[in-house]
This record gives structure tokens, C-alpha cells and sequence, in this order.
């Protein structure tokens, strides 16, 4: 028997179709984790996976041979890549199957911190699409929010609330993805100290949890809405057993989801409504323990008429023009002394969402006017959705950290080199802003964002 595992959880998951109680436990004996990335379309052109090997259910994630010390790579920083397990880029998958990528939608990522399954949204979701990325917990919001500026998408809203503060807004999302708190099995393996919390009684609270966190949230969900329902537990109590309980309780219909066999993915069906779920164990392939399973809503869902919200039209203003690539797109707003772009089209949206919700970051800040410029912010030097000609001042990496250190850089005395404002970038790619003065360069990289020495 194994000395890691603990007894309780592998004699029921020994029950299942395709466990194998023996390769499980050999492989948390193991040492040694597996580290997977997955890129940002939008900014990673310079990220070099010619000789990494694919995640085979994510066309955009890769397998690292070890472990780097990401904080010492300023494309890390940049927003190029988001360090994620493997078995999760399977949303990947299951978006593209289930069409969920072909016209816009609205998206709530109900429990987002820190933003894994957010940044993966924002890449593989339609273009058009609006992300509401929710967190709970007020401490995980703030890294919520950093890790969705760094990879710089502008259709995206942060927020800080109860699943049941969307109760008052039915049948507004499209698709609710709700990666559910839970006892943590699957993750044995990186994170040692879950073991020893473990309990059956740990599994009952949090299916207890989830059948809230699901019942509070649901109403949000229109009819036919797409409800992606994951964990990283093994389970049933947490898994299959949610997956009845959604059929019984929620007006949930399940939906397969088609798999290549040769991944190793084992597929369960629950025992009542026999729903198709998504089992990753690490003995059968290259990634942490995840559950996966998506439902349609077929009960009928009453809507608010959005009709009814009033906007004001806002277009971005003159002073956006030379720092956005199309400026025309978006509607510009004001938070506090800040202006902030979302695209045009969105403005109902965001007026419902700031009458309804605590908002933590709305769009892309862009910065703050001033006698008529504009004193850029961090978050637009992140943004995909800035002018492609704004001055750059490339540094090599030593001095790319020792900007990402708030550390000095020396002026550069190039009679052609940028002046003013100027976006400090590695290998193309921005990491904030400088400014250029004739004598020295001012270093404006966020201070709390700055990285430590090391
Ligand atoms: C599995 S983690 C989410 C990971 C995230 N989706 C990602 O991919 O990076 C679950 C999240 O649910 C939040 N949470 C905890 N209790 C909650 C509750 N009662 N309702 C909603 N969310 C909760 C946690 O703070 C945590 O951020």
C-alpha cells in the first residue's frame, strides 16, 4: 500500500472503469514534476518551441524538458506564456469542440484566480467575446487581474464577488465555466501539504461547496448556455456525483465531448444520467489529476431585457489616436482619474456589470489625460490593442531584468534612439514604459510589480 496516498481516496477510486490502484501510486512515488506552458498567440512570436514537445489536446501548449526560474525571463513578465498544467489546456479542447469559439459570447469564469483558465478564454474564445473573470477571495483578485493585463486582451472584466451576486443577472452569460474549489487530489503530486489536509470529510464539504458555488451561479446562465464544470479532485463525490446532481436539480443536460483515444484521457459516465466526464490521472499521461464535464441548460431561464439599459455613446477620445492601433474600435470611460477602453458594442454590458458587481479592472486602462496628452499606463504598454509604431527601446535581457528590477538604465546617447515615451521591450516584445530625457531614462515599471534580486 502506499505510504503518500491515502488509503481512503484509492479504495474508492478503485471502483472506477480504467483506475489502476498499482501504476497510480507508483507514480506519486515518483519524484519530479511535469512543467508545461502555454503560449499567448498574440504577443509570443519570440517564444522558441521548435524543439518542445505539443500538449496533444492544446495546439498552443508545450511541454518544458525542466523547470526554468521563470522570473528571470522577461518574457515571462511580458505576457508571452502562461506557466499552466498540462491536463487543464483541455478546455482548449473542449471549446473548440463544443463550437463555443465560432461567434461572441459573453463568458463568466466564475472562479478565476489566478487566471490559468482566463488567459486560456481570452486566446481561444471568439475575438468578440466578453470575459467576466470573477474571484471570490479579495487577496487572489489582485493577481487575477496582473496575470489578464499581462496577456492583454481588452474584452475582458475583472470582478470580486459571491457566485450569488449574479443572481441579479439571469440569464446574461452564455457560457459559465465554474473550475470549482476543491479537496485537491489531482494535485498531490506538486503540493505535498494537500495531502495531509485531506479527509473524506474534506471531500463532503467541498461537494457541499460546489453544489452552491453551482446552485447561486446557475441563474446567470441563458437557456442553452454552456455550463463547463471542472475540478482538480478524483472524487466522485465532487465529479460524477455533481454531474446527477446538476441533471436532477439544475435543469442540466450533459454533452460529450469527442476525444482521441490515444491521449489517455479516461471517460466516466456518472451513474444516474450516465454524463460524460473527463478523468486526466497522471499514471496514463503527461499531466496532473482534472475533471472535466459540460452541460446545456434546458430548463427555461428568464432574462433581463438588456434593451432597457441606457448608454451613453463614448467614443475614444483624440488623444488615444496615436497610442492605439484602432482607436475607432472602442469606447473609452473614466475610473477615478483613468480612462479606460473597451470595444464598441460592449457598452450595455458594462453598465449592467457596474450597476450589478464590484468591479476590480474593466477593459484596458490606458492612462491618465493630462493638458491634453496622455500620461501612458502600464497596462496599455501590455495591451494587444496599442499603436504597432510607438517608440521602442529595446534591451538586451540583462538590462530587461534590471528594468523589471526598477533598477536605473543608462541614458543612451543615439541621436536616433526614442524620446519621450517609449515602450522598453525584449525581443520585440513590451515590458512597460520609459521615458527618455537628453541626460537619463525614468524607469515607470509598476513598483509592486517590480521583481526581486536575485
Ligand atoms: C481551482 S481554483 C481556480 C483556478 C483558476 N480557475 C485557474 O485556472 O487559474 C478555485 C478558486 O475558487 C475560489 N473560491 C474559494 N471558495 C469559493 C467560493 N465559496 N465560491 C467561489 N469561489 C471560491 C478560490 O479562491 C480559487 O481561486
Amino acid at each position: 500500500m502506499s505510504n503518500i496516498i491515502p488509503p481512503a481516496l484509492v479504495r474508492r477510486l478503485g471502483n472506477l472503469a480504467g483506475f489502476d490502484t498499482v501504476a497510480f501510486e507508483a507514480i506519486h512515488e515518483q519524484e519530479g514534476g511535469i512543467t508545461s506552458i502555454r503560449i499567448n498567440p498574440a504577443k509570443a512570436n519570440n517564444v522558441d518551441t521548435a524543439s518542445l514537445e505539443r500538449v496533444p489536446w492544446c495546439d498552443k501548449g508545450f511541454y518544458l524538458a525542466q523547470r526554468p526560474v521563470f522570473t528571470l525571463d522577461p518574457l515571462f513578465h511580458a505576457g508571452c506564456y502562461y506557466v499552466q498544467e498540462a491536463s487543464s489546456m483541455f478546455i482548449a479542447h473542449a471549446i473548440s469542440k463544443l463550437a463555443l469559439d465560432e461567434r461572441p459570447l459573453v463568458a463568466l469564469d466564475l472562479c478565476a484566480a489566478p487566471g490559468g483558465k482566463s488567459t486560456l478564454l481570452n486566446t481561444y474564445l471568439h475575438p468578440d467575446s466578453l470575459l467576466i473573470a470573477n474571484e471570490l477571495i479579495k487577496t487572489r483578485v489582485t493577481t487575477l487581474a496582473d496575470n489578464l493585463v499581462r496577456w492583454g486582451h481588452t474584452n475582458t472584466v475583472v470582478t470580486n464577488n459571491d457566485p450569488s451576486a449574479f443572481r441579479h443577472l439571469p440569464g446574461y452569460v452564455d457560457m459559465l465555466l465554474v473550475d470549482a474549489p476543491c479537496s485537491g487530489s489531482g494535485m498531490f503530486r506538486k503540493d505535498h501539504a494537500a495531502i495531509a489536509e485531506w479527509s473524506e470529510g474534506a471531500v463532503m464539504l467541498c461537494s457541499e461547496r460546489q453544489r452552491r458555488i453551482l446552485a447561486d451561479s446557475l441563474p446567470t446562465l441563458k437557456e442553452e448556455g454552456i455550463l463547463l464544470y471542472s475540478t482538480c479532485s478524483y472524487s466522485v463525490e465532487e465529479n460524477e456525483e455533481i454531474a446527477d446532481w446538476l441533471c436532477d436539480t439544475q435543469g442540466m443536460e450533459p454533452i460529450g465531448i469527442p476525444i482521441d483515444e490515444g491521449w489517455g484521457i479516461e471517460q466516466t459516465l456518472s451513474e444516474k444520467h450516465a454524463c460524460p466526464g473527463y478523468r486526466f490521472y497522471p499514471h496514463k499521461l503527461r499531466g496532473e489529476g482534472f475533471y472535466l464535464a459540460a452541460f446545456r441548460k434546458v430548463a427555461p431561464q428568464s432574462s433581463f431585457d438588456q434593451r432597457k439599459v441606457k448608454t451613453e455613446k463614448a467614443l475614444a477620445p483624440m488623444v488615444l489616436t496615436n497610442w492605439l492601433a484602432e482607436s475607432d474600435a472602442f469606447f473609452s470611460f473614466t475610473v477615478g482619474d483613468d480612462l479606460h477602453i473597451l470595444p464598441k458594442g460592449r457598452e450595455a454590458d458594462l453598465r449592467i456589470l457596474r450597476d450589478m458587481l464590484y468591479l476590480r479592472n474593466a477593459g484596458t486602462r490606458v492612462g491618465r489625460p493630462a493638458k491634453g496628452e496622455l500620461i501612458p499606463a502600464h497596462d496599455l504598454a501590455l495591451s494587444n490593442a496599442q499603436h504597432p509604431d510607438l517608440p521602442q527601446l529595446a534591451l538586451d535581457k540583462e538590462y530587461a531584468l534590471e528594468y523589471l528590477r526598477k533598477g536605473n538604465l543608462p541614458a543612451m546617447h543615439d541621436p536616433n534612439g526614442p524620446k519621450g515615451w517609449a515602450l522598453a521591450s525584449y525581443k520585440g516584445t513590451p515590458l512597460g514604459w520609459v521615458k527618455v530625457l537628453p541626460a537619463r531614462i525614468n524607469n515607470y515599471y509598476p513598483k509592486e510589480w517590480r521583481i526581486a534580486t536575485l
